[in-house]
């Protein structure tokens, strides 16, 4: 690996909570070179004067966004920025010979008009959108490989798509009674202010948000389409709760088959994820803890059978900042390139 020509990268918004995690992990990453860091209010700034942890490996200042200067230093440019200005800038970064990865939901959803009813923006780059790949390698490892420009999926998509998939490609429930609780800590929405996030606000309480009419709504229901082939509609209900790290998603669905048992189904998820080394599926009777996956790229999967109602239980455990956005986008970085899909990715969460 020490031969491996160091790629260089740039990271817009890295001044952010997912462009930090992109430059914390990216500079221990074997086979690149950050070069550009770039931002807004924080332009002109040293990264260390945000960060003064990682000051000894990170030494640039935050320049302004512009896609020319962009793509004549770097080869790779991630795009953490929010929701409606990656669209703006992908297009002449593509044209220059870039590839383009964006965390953000510009290019998750292959038909506009899907994107800007929920996200009320217009937009006009259909051409674009159609060519972006969904970046969730577990299921379209071979697509991203090809990619010049990835759509990395929002945090709770990943957590509920992962503990979904083997189910409807398998066609192993009624797929309308597919049912997704999930929760996640504050750093979901980002590190601007917002009163809702702030600890007088959040702690010692536990609420739903946006009830029937999250935006990852669509996401999650694009992805489920495409892998059982023919539409679905699931419910989803966001939580917030109050810690700052990590999203468990607890999927409920009824089983076709009322004669399967949960070993049944640990083993079809094992064989599920056989090749996908950033999946765990956790033995029978222990169900995954969102400490366990924080500061990890892993996503942990419980399996539970409630025999007397038919239900499936799925229980998925990410770091939302991870696994959820910047350790994912890595990933597909390591998979377009051809690289070792576990490079420059931590394993081990850091509680406790
Ligand atoms: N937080 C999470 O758990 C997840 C977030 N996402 C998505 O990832 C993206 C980034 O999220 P997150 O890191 O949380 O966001 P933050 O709010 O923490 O960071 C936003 C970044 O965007 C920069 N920015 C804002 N406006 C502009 C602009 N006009 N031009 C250039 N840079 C700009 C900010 O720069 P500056 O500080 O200099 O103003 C900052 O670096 C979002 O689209 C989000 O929805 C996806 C999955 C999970
Ligand atoms: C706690 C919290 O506020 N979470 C965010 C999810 C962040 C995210 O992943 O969303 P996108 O990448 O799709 O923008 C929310 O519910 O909007």
């Amino acid at each position: 690996m020490s031969n491996l020509r160091r790629v260089p990268i740039g990271i817009v918004g890295a001044s952010g909570y997912g462009g930090v995690q992109l430059v914390r992990l990216l500079m221990d990453h074997p086979a690149v070179e950050l070069v550009y860091l770039g931002g807004d209010s924080s332009a002109g700034k040293q990264f260390a004067e945000l960060y003064p942890h990682l000051a000894d490996a990170v030494t640039q200042q935050i320049k302004p966004v512009d896609p020319e200067v962009i793509a004549q230093s770097c080869e790779i440019v991630f795009l953490s920025l929010p929701n409606g200005l990656a669209c703006q800038i992908t297009p002449q970064l593509l044209e220059k010979g870039c590839k383009v990865l964006d965390l953000s939901a510009d290019y998750r959803f292959k038909d506009l008009a899907t994107y800007t009813s929920w996200y009320n923006t217009q937009r006009s780059d259909q051409a674009t959108a159609q060519a972006a790949v969904y970046g969730l390698p577990e299921l379209y490892r071979d697509r991203i490989a090809e990619a010049q420009l990835i759509g990395c999926p929002g945090c709770y998509p990943t957590a509920s798509l992962l503990a979904l998939s083997p189910l409807l490609k398998q066609g192993l429930i009624v797929p309308e009674t597919a049912i997704i609780d999930a929760k996640s800590g504050t750093s979901g929405g980002g590190r601007q202010a917002k009163v809702n996030l702030l600890l007088a606000e959040a702690d010692n309480s536990l609420g739903a948000y946006n009830v029937a009419r999250h935006r990852h709504t669509p996401e999650i229901e694009q992805i489920c389409t495409d892998l059982a082939g023919h539409e679905i509609t699931v419910q989803f209900t966001p939580h917030l709760i109050p810690m700052v790290r990590g999203i468990l998603a607890t999927v409920y669905a009824t089983l076709r088959d009322p004669g399967l048992v949960r070993d049944d189904l640990i083993t079809i998820y094992k064989a599920f994820y056989r090749n996908s080394p950033w999946v765990k599926v956790c033995e029978a009777g222990t169900y995954p803890q969102t400490k366990w996956a924080c500061g990890s790229n892993l996503c942990y999967l419980g399996i539970e059978v409630d025999q007397r109602t038919g239900r499936i239980i799925v229980m998925s455990a990410i770091d939302n900042l991870i696994k959820g956005q910047a350790g994912q986008a890595i990933q597909c970085l390591n998979v377009m390139m051809g690289w070792d899909e576990t490079l420059g990715l931590p394993k081990f969460g850091f509680y406790p």
